[in-house]
């Protein structure tokens, strides 16, 4: 958990990019805190600018506007190299090398090196150490990425789609590695995922990128007890337009809707406390939705439109 003297895991200012001079820009006002010692979720639809903010904050690519921080150094410096290990989605291995070779050259080209914490990843995977890279499965390989990752000892590690190739018990295994990572050496993680269900477990930090823009950046819990289910007979639609409608949808004559309530709810509404996965769906959903009322807010910690 951050102290109030703790530098942020990561902390963005105004932060925007765009990977062609008079291209689009794949990030845009983008101002954030994630505190340290969370894992969190870096969710958002395809093209939300997920991979671009990874890469920023590893440090392979440099903001075309305002500031990006990590553990309070500038991304790519030699003092933010040591300390974050970023796992990106082509996951680079050579893959003439065994899996051996591989952590021997992570021991190499690396000040701070555990040798027994990067095989222990492997090993827990089955992989052989004598295996070659090239030969292995994607699932295999981003396991072996992750041990490099790992070796580092980092104090921030950043996943860019760690999960996409794994089997379901494997990721189920990964997740526990990094939980145990996050609680005995306190390490912060961001995971950018789009499988939902294994973030509820696991995750206590949500930054949600829409279009290139942070809508949400929030403790996990606070997201689930701010947020509201609802279900209830259409015709009382028009009691919610005093709270925040994030997501609606209708099914013959019943509604239901992710609330964030700014008070009592009116009506005969059933409601109950979403999880996570149902609140990030909502939200990513809520931009695609073109019901009267459900609109999209820009910007960190804001709150949607009012239901019309
Ligand atoms: N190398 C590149 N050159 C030009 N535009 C790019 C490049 N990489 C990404 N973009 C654009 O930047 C935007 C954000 O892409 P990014 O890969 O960061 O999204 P993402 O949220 O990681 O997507 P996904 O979930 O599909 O992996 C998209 O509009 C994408 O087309």
């Amino acid at each position: 958990m951050t102290g109030p003297d703790e530098p942020a895991a990561l902390h963005a200012t105004d932060l925007g990019f765009r990977y062609r001079a008079r291209g689009d820009r794949a990030l845009r006002d983008c101002g954030f805190t994630v505190p340290r010692g969370r894992i969190t979720a870096l969710v958002g639809r395809n093209g939300a600018g997920k991979s671009t903010l990874l890469h920023l904050a590893g440090g392979l690519l440099r903001p075309t506007h305002g500031e990006i921080r990590v553990l309070d150094t500038t991304p790519g410096t030699a003092a933010a190299r040591t300390r974050v290990a970023l796992l990106t989605q082509d996951r680079p291995l050579y893959p003439r090398f065994t899996v051996a070779d591989t952590l021997r050259m992570g021991g190499k080209l690396n000040s701070v090196w555990d040798h027994p914490a990067a095989e222990r990843v492997v090993r827990e995977g089955g992989i052989a150490p004598t295996a070659r890279v090239g030969e292995l499965s994607p699932g295999q390989r981003t396991r072996v990425a992750l041990a490099l990752a790992l070796g580092k000892r980092p104090e921030l590690l950043l996943l860019d789609e760690p999960l996409a190739d794994l089997d379901p018990v494997v990721r189920g295994e990964i997740m526990a590695t990094l939980m145990t990572e996050a609680a005995e050496r306190e390490v912060s993680i961001v995971l950018s995922s789009h499988v939902l269900p294994d973030l509820e477990q696991t995750c206590d930090w949500v930054l949600l990128l829409r279009a290139g823009r942070v809508e949400l950046s929030e403790d996990a819990d606070a997201l689930r007890e701010s947020h509201t289910l609802v279900s209830g007979h259409v015709d009382q639609t028009s009691a919610l337009r005093e709270h925040t409608v994030v997501h609606r949808r209708t099914q013959g004559r019943q509604l239901t809707a992710l609330v964030r309530p700014r008070g009592p709810l009116r009506g005969d509404w059933h409601a109950e406390r979403p999880g996570l996965e149902e609140i990030l769906l909502g939200h990513l959903r809520s931009g695609a939705d073109s019901s009267p009322g459900v609109g999209s807010a820009p910007g960190a910690d804001s709150t949607k439109e009012a239901a019309a």
